[in-house]
């Protein structure tokens, strides 16, 4: 980790000329092998940003590098290569009948040969334990399994980068923890750098670093224990603070000595255990 994968320098968009801009004046940077969380409410740009450091929009102005390759109309198919994406609605991104056709579409599309196709879709349905489904309708399985094979789609291409946007907001919480503990597996193994896009900070606690957006701008930067501190001032930009760290609050002001407010149910639960031992 330490190496930027994805450098962005003070880059302006806006949808309409005269309309107020959606990104303005935002630079950041993603090291290789890091998850970074990005997080924000409705509007602030967070799906905007993805989508340029996709290719899929090209700034105003500023710079945008990634994998070393600088953004322009020229190299959007080059960028797109090493940056997959895994958007909201796990129903809008097949385009296979069955698993193993979705998943051989995006390897259709650059050119791979039979061989490596069938070791690739071998492969990535592996990584995503969706190996014995490969002949199944992707319409028939559930919301999990299906952000699952859109992630083999992803990682079959093999990028350096997977953007996640919104990927589990309408997700079950089985479902939610299945894509998280996979994605999780995957950049532990150094395949992928990830960007994770939500406005879930419960999600977004157990990232490297997370990026908080407001209004378009960079709002704050850091790894989370840091971003929480800022505690009220995230409610104040309309962000939801996790479960367990309003718990700790709430049970301090009742009096129970609670020394940390708490990202996980489980550092909670750990602390009550050990002042209810001392009691
Ligand atoms: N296709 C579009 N045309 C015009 N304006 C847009 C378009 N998409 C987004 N915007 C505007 O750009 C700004 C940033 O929107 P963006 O979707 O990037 O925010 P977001 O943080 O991803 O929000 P959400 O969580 O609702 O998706 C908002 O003011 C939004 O209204």
């Amino acid at each position: 980790m330490g190496q930027p994968i994805i450098e962005v320098e003070n880059i302006t968009f806006h949808y309409h000329q005269e309309s107020t801009p959606a990104l303005n004046d935002v630079s950041l940077h993603v090291n290789k092998g890091e998850w970074l969380a990005i997080v924000g409410h409705n509007g602030s740009g967070k799906s905007t940003l993805a989508r340029i450091l996709n290719g899929l929009f090209i700034p105003d102005s500023g710079k945008v590098r990634v994998s070393g390759i600088e953004l322009s109309e020229k190299t959007i198919w080059e960028i797109r290569k090493h940056v997959g994406m895994v958007f909201q609605n796990p129903d809008n991104q097949f385009v296979g009948t069955t698993v193993k056709d979705d998943v051989a579409f995006g390897l259709e599309n650059i050119g791979i040969s039979r061989d490596e196709m069938v070791r690739r879709i071998d492969w990535s349905t592996k990584q995503v334990k969706m190996d014995s489904f490969l002949d199944h309708e992707p319409h028939h399985l559930s919301g999990g399994q299906k952000q699952r094979v859109a992630i083999a789609g992803v990682i079959a291409v093999q990028p350096d980068i997977i953007i996640l946007d919104e990927a589990t907001s309408m997700l079950d919480p089985i479902g939610r923890s299945e894509v998280i503990h996979t994605i999780r597996e995957l950049n532990n193994q150094g395949l992928l750098t990830v960007i994770s896009i939500t406005h879930d900070l419960e999600e977004a606690s157990k990232a490297d670093r997370i990026i908080v957006m407001n209004g378009g701008e960079k709002f704050a930067e850091g790894i989370p224990e840091d971003i929480f501190m800022l505690d009220e001032k995230l409610v104040e930009i309309g962000l939801d603070l996790p479960f367990p760290f309003q718990l700790s609050k709430k049970l301090r002001e009742a009096g129970v000595p609670i020394r940390h407010n708490h990202l996980t149910e489980e550092g909670l639960v750990n602390e009550l255990w050990t002042l209810k031992s001392k009691a």
